[in-house]
């Protein structure tokens, strides 16, 4: 299918947020009828898909556990590899992980890093300001005119080697309310793979290397094929040869677990590799299996990679990618250096080296990190382990990991520190992101949208259920978990001082996420909630 020429439509999508002389230059007539008839094209379907997401969610809940589909068994039996990996992204042993923020961008694409992942989704809160300066930061970094002036007096630009760039756009559940299409929000996914795409693609072929994406929480391989669709008709359109995009799949969803080989080969064409997403796959293993009163996790400080279901998922990863030639990409450790306290300092990195160790060995491709600080680490242990730019040709056809493998509860306990963690670091990433930013540091871990969601899954499970018990004995219920926000409000303002605290949004953080955990019903996404309240 092939796409009308732009130029002789007639624009029908609103814009509703704030569109400066800057912004201008991104929201383009060209640019807007590009993202137009993506939406015309792909939204009933993307509508279909979320439908389906709840009437799987229905069959779980009268008890159908997930299961790998004897329908699609021989896309698993046949034989059949993905399409060809580009020079630039052969190697990939550390990327590097972070919001669109101009800076950002550029400490990431210098980090030393082989790739960079420009995160319109976990790690960025989708204000229209936030996300349209995005558009041009990344704009301006494939240009590479990139520059920052820090109120400091920093001066940061890009130096001659930088990392190849990937961009996630946001899952499809988000809306984008400034852009409406017959009246309503239109999917987030496609404005921010639209207008980067359209900006960027042919300047990235230009200079060697490509329009290459992260897909975030997919839930099916249908949801695989619509990104497909979308990009033959997004390469169509721009007349890019199809098979130019290049994305990687993130697993991250536990019925996404069932069907990552599927996914692999709806993408063929497009996909390069494979992601584990551990914190919203843990996020995604507690909301598909809310209903079941015996699915209740451990403090989420105990759910490491080593428990059998992640480590089991992760190395389903590594035997589905190399069996079908693609990268199979480790994940993110949570720990970030600690600044002034080097016994601690030393304790986060001996964690981030553990895990880098552990993926490495497996088979992993290559891994993330959240901080440039923490790319030395991961590299010189990629190195150790895989001295070649990847380790594809090492298969796993020994390991066998069934169902059962992947639906196996981790064990451990409910401590008071484990459940004033999840609301503190709830508390304080809601009202971080309400007021526009999308990734903090919290007790010197990293937090984002997916860890947020652990932490909130987990208070509203605990209330609801029989075994939500501390190790002390006591029942966690709603008046405890009303309480102990309190508390943890109170001490969140004395720690922050009354001016940050007037002026940030942490009563309403308080309020959402009281609502959210104590309601009967359990919320989809956390972030849907709070985006009604976001500018
Ligand atoms: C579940 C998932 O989806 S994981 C993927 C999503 N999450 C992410 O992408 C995490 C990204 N990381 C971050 O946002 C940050 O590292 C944080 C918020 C965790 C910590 O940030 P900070 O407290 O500002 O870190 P810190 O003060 O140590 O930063 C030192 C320098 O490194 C830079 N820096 C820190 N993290 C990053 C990053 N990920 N990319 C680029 N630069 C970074 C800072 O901008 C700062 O630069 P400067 O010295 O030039 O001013
Ligand atoms: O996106 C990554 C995750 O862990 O979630
Ligand atoms: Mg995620």
């Amino acid at each position: 299918m092939s796409a009308p020429p732009i130029e002789n439509q007639k624009l029908s999508l609103q814009i509703i947020g704030k569109v400066t002389a800057e912004f201008a230059t991104i929201l383009t007539t060209s640019a807007l009828a590009f993202v137009e008839d993506l939406v015309k094209q792909f939204t009933p379907h993307r509508d279909e898909l979320l439908a389906r997401r709840l009437e799987r969610q229905q069959q779980i809940d009268v008890g159908q556990l997930p299961d790998f589909f004897p329908a699609t068994a021989h896309i698993r039996q046949d034989n059949w590899q993905v399409g060809p990996t580009p020079a630039d992204l052969q190697d990939r042993r550390v990327e590097i992980t972070g919001p669109v923020d101009r800076k950002m961008i550029i400490n990431a694409l210098n980090s030393g890093a082989k790739v960079f992942l420009a995160d319109f989704e976990d790690a960025q809160s989708p204000t229209w300001s936030g996300l349209i300066e995005g558009q041009i930061n990344l704009r301006d970094a494939v240009n590479q005119v990139i520059e920052y002036h820090s109120p400091e007096g920093k001066r940061y630009q890009l130096n001659s080697q930088t990392a190849t760039l990937l961009v996630r756009p946001r899952g499809w559940h988000l809306p984008e309310k400034h852009m409406l299409w017959q009246g309503k929000p239109i999917p987030g996914a496609l404005m921010d793979f639209g207008l980067y795409f359209f900006h960027n693609a042919h300047t990235l072929i230009t200079k060697g290397s490509g329009p290459y994406f992260y897909l975030p929480k997919l839930e099916s391989h249908l949801e695989a094929r619509l990104w497909n669709d979308i990009f033959n008709y997004a390469q169509d359109a721009l007349e890019i040869p199809r098979g130019t995009i290049k994305a990687t799949v993130l697993i991250e969803t536990i019925l996404g677990a069932f069907e990552m080989e599927e996914m692999l080969y709806e993408l063929r064409e497009h996909c390069v590799g494979l992601n584990c997403g551990r914190w919203d796959y843990i996020f995604s293993f507690i909301k598909r299996f809310h209903k079941y009163p015996d699915f209740v996790l451990p403090g989420r400080e105990q759910i490491t990679m080593t428990s059998h279901f992640l480590r089991s998922y992760s190395q389903k990863v590594i035997q589905v990618c190399h069996r079908r030639g693609a990268h199979a990409m480790g994940g993110m450790a949570a720990q970030i250096p600690i600044k002034n306290d080097p016994q601690a300092n030393e304790m986060a990195l001996t964690k981030v080296r553990a895990d880098k160790e552990r993926e490495a060995k497996d088979g992993h491709d290559g891994t993330w990190v959240a901080h440039p600080g923490l790319v030395p680490i991961a590299v010189e242990i990629f190195n150790k382990y895989m001295p070649q730019p990847n380790q594809k040709d090492r298969q796993l056809e020994t390991i066998d990991i069934t169902a059962k493998d992947l639906l196996t509860l981790p064990t451990g306990n409910i401590t008071e520190a484990g459940l004033r963690n999840n609301i503190s670091a709830a508390l304080q990433y809601l009202e971080a992101w309400l007021g526009g930013n999308g990734c903090v540091p919290i007790n010197n871990l990293m937090e984002d949208a997916a860890t947020a969601e652990i932490a909130r899954a987990q208070l509203w499970q605990w209330i609801h259920y029989p075994k939500g018990v501390l190790n002390d004995g006591r029942k966690i219920t709603v008046d405890l978990v009303r309480q102990t926000i309190h508390q943890e409000l109170e001490s969140i303002r004395n720690q922050v001082g009354e001016p940050r605290y007037q002026a940030g949004h942490y009563p309403l953080a308080a309020k959402l996420l009281e609502q959210i955990t104590t309601q009967d019903e359990f919320a989809e996404f956390l972030t849907l909630v709070a985006y009604e309240h976001l500018p």
